[in-house]
Parts: C-alpha cells; structure tokens; sequence
C-alpha cells in the first residue's frame, strides 16, 4: 500500500478547523463529488450512502449523455432522495444544478422528503466551474426567484475529487477537466490503490502526487484504501473558499463567467444552441448499444475484449447493465475506464422494469458507427464481418490520431 501523505501541513489544519467547527448552519450543505470518468464516484458514494450518518442526504446525480445508467447503479435507503439528471451539467447554460436543488427544496417545503446535506455527484468529464459558480456567492448572478431559493437555502460545502491511480496521471496530462477537478478540490482521495501490482510506497503513486500536490497545493490528499481512512469526513460542513485555492481557481471561475455571459448574449440561431457550451472540444462522444435479447457470456466478453483492444485510450468509458442469457433475473454490471476492464459484478435484481442490455459508452475521437456494428457481429458470431470491422476501425483510428496528432503540431507551432 503506498504511503500517501498530507501534502500541505497549513491547509490540512485549517480545513480540519473548518470541520470542526460546530457552525449553526441556515443554509444546507451541498458538497461536489467529482473526480474523471470511472475514478470511482458512484462506488464511493455508494459506500458512503450505507452509512446510518448519512440517512438524511440527497443525491444528485448527473449523466454525459442522455441516457440514465447511474440512478440504477446508485442505491439510495429509504429516507434517502436522489435526482438524476442528464445532459453534461457543465454544459447546460445555466447548469442544471440549481434546478435539481430546486427540485429537492420543493419536495422538502411539501414535507416529501427531509434532508440535512445534498451530495452532488458530478459527470466524469465535468468542468467543475460553472457548478461552482452556481453555488457560491459572487459567482453566477441569480436569474429568477428560482435561483434566489436555491442561493437562500443551499450552500457550497465542499468539493471532493476522486482520482483513480491507474488512468489518473493521464487523464490529467490528456484532459483539461481532470486538471480543474483536482485544482478545485478541498479534498482529493486516491483510489484503486488496491489494485496496484505490489503492496508498499510505489514510484507510480508517488509521481501522481506530487502532480496532484502541484495542482493543488492546499488540499489534503488520502487514500480510500488506506487503513484509518474515514470517507464519512469528507462530507463534513466547511466552508469552501475558492479563493483560497489559488489564482488559476479565481481566473477560471471568472473565465467562466464570461463565457456564459457571451454565450447568453449570442443571437439565437433558432435552434436553441444558446441551451449550452460545448466545453469538451467536440470529440468526447457518447452513445448506447441497447439489446431487447439477453446476450451470451462469450459473446459479450468476446466484445468487450475487441472493443478495448480496437480503441485502447480512446474508450475513455464503458458502463452497463447486461441481461445474460444464461441468467436473465440477475443482470450483470460491467465497467471499464479506459484500457482497464473491471469484474463483472452481480445485482440480485434488475433495479426497474427495463430488463434491455444497456451498454452506456463515453469516448474521445471514436465513431459511434463501427462499435455498433463490432456489437452486433460479436453477439451474431459473425467472424469475418468481426475481422473486415476490426481492420476498418484500426485505420479510421489511427487515420483521427494522425489528424488529431498533426492539429496538436500545428497548434503548439
Ligand atoms: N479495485 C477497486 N476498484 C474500484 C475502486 N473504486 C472504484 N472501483 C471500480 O471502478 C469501476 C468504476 O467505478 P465507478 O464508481 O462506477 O466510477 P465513477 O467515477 O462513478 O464512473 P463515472 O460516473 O462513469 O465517471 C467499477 O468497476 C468499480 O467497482 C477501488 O478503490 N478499488
């Protein structure tokens, strides 16, 4: 297990202060969960939600793309409430965040639900500025009597960054959301330590600190599997003070402002394109393969080894629940975060009515088209067809490398 220390004596203390101080709040807590794709949100989460302290929260969660996967991977208890959302949250003009604590307000002024924090689980590609901006005073002007409930009832408590010690450091290098999810953290917790090759202080882990301790010199760093380690604390009530994260904190906050403002001040196409900022550069897409039959085991390992092969990095994230033939009451869950394919895991029962393979992909530069078709010949058992795809795709990726490859030259020229 790799030793991972507090990187920031001064800071740890003053956010240790803020924790403990018995502070009589008017306003609920609401703490940002964020962290890259698969970093290991919902899992914590998920953890975090079992614990009996934790039975009067709600949750929101937020989806890339349109269709909802998470709420079913999310299990709330009984005196929990959890809203999904979909649509990157980032993106949405006017972030949807406000709607979804507005949501919960009203539930909770109708005496539907009680609640004393809100935990916001964020999109893993998710531009932690404009949920910010959100919620903090001074950020995004209030715009209606909605906003002005949620700025009365809600405050900013904190921001939680997950980073997954496998993909992390490049995801960071490669990924500018990963970047501004660690530098506006207040607190930063390493996951998957468990899967690293050999117990004891690892190069890897040390390097990934020290970029993260570089991006964000105040917050403390921990480790989820580290023994001592208490999730339950990284939801206690503080006081979130981005300015004292540092300038490019403040810089990218005010950044973001205008950018709406541009954005809202933009003559309308007719098309409604003032309902959102494409903040990931256009190449992130995601999709969903969907079947109404159960599938064979084989043919769905068969897939998920092609696919991961064929796209490699590019296959920034596979999620899904799958209706396997050879057990349909009991759907399977699988995962992967990049090149890495996780277990399959078991649920005893299909979480709703909808009992479809759905497999939710998030990628950077792949054509939807090709994965489709790679789906359907694997599950078909059509070998040929798998092979003519297989080498079809390896050169339309490699074709987008070259390209993307030659813009990166051009740009830095
Ligand atoms: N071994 C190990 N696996 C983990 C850990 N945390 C998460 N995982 C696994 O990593 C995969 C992704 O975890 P999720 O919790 O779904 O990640 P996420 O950040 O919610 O994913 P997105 O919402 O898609 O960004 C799942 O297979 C988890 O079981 C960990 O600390 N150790």
């Amino acid at each position: 297990m790799p030793e991972v220390r507090n990187n920031a004596e001064k800071p740890v203390d003053r956010a240790e202060q803020h924790s403990r101080e018995t502070v009589h709040r008017s306003r609920i807590p609401v703490f940002i969960l964020t962290g890259f794709l698969g970093a290991g949100k919902s899992t914590l989460l998920n953890s975090v939600l079992r614990d009996p302290a934790f039975a009067r929260t709600a949750v929101i969660v937020n989806e890339f793309g349109d269709v909802a996967l998470d709420h079913d991977l999310v299990s709330i208890g009984q005196t929990q409430v959890a809203r999904t959302t979909t649509g990157c949250m980032c993106c949405t003009f006017g972030s949807n965040v406000r709607a979804g604590l507005h949501d919960l307000h009203t539930l909770a002024a109708a005496g539907e639900v009680s609640f004393e924090r809100v935990i916001v689980e964020t999109t893993g590609l998710a531009d932690p500025a404009p949920i910010i901006n959100d919620l903090i005073p001074g950020g995004s002007p209030a715009v209606g009597l909605r906003d002005h409930v949620v700025a009365r009832t809600f405050e900013l408590a904190g921001v939680v960054t997950l980073v997954d010690v496998m993909t992390g450091a490049t995801s960071i290098e490669n990924h500018f959301e990963a970047t501004k999810q660690v530098a506006f953290a207040d607190r930063i917790v390493l996951t998957k330590t468990d899967l690293l090759p050999d117990p004891g202080p690892s190069p890897d882990v040390e390097s990934l600190t020290a970029m993260l301790a570089k991006l964000n010199p105040s917050a403390p760093i921990e480790d989820r599997m580290a023994t001592g380690f208490a999730q339950g604390r990284l939801f206690d009530p503080r006081a979130y003070v981005p300015a004292s994260l540092g300038d490019d904190v403040t810089g990218w906050l005010a950044l973001d402002e205008a950018l709406r403002a541009e954005n809202a001040n933009a003559p309308s196409s007719g098309h409604d394109d003032r309902d959102g900022i494409d903040r990931h550069g256009g190449r992130i897409r995601a999709f969903t393969l969907t079947r109404d039959d159960p599938i064979e085991q084989v043919a769905l390992d068969k897939f998920m080894t092609l696919i991961s092969a064929a796209a490699g990095p590019r296959l920034l994230r596979v999620k899904g629940l799958v209706n396997l033939m050879e057990d349909p009451g009991r759907p399977r869950v699988i995962h992967a975060v990049q090149h890495v394919v996780y277990p399959t895991l078991l649920l005893e029962a299909w979480p709703s009515d909808d009992h479809r393979t759905r497999l939710v992909f998030i990628t950077d530069g792949v054509d939807p088209k090709p994965v489709r078709q790679l789906f359907d010949a694997a599950l078909d058992n059509r070998l040929s067809r798998i092979r003519r795809l297989l080498a079809e795709m390896g050169e339309g990726l490699s074709q987008a490398l070259r390209l993307s490859a030659s813009r990166m030259t051009r740009n830095a020229s």
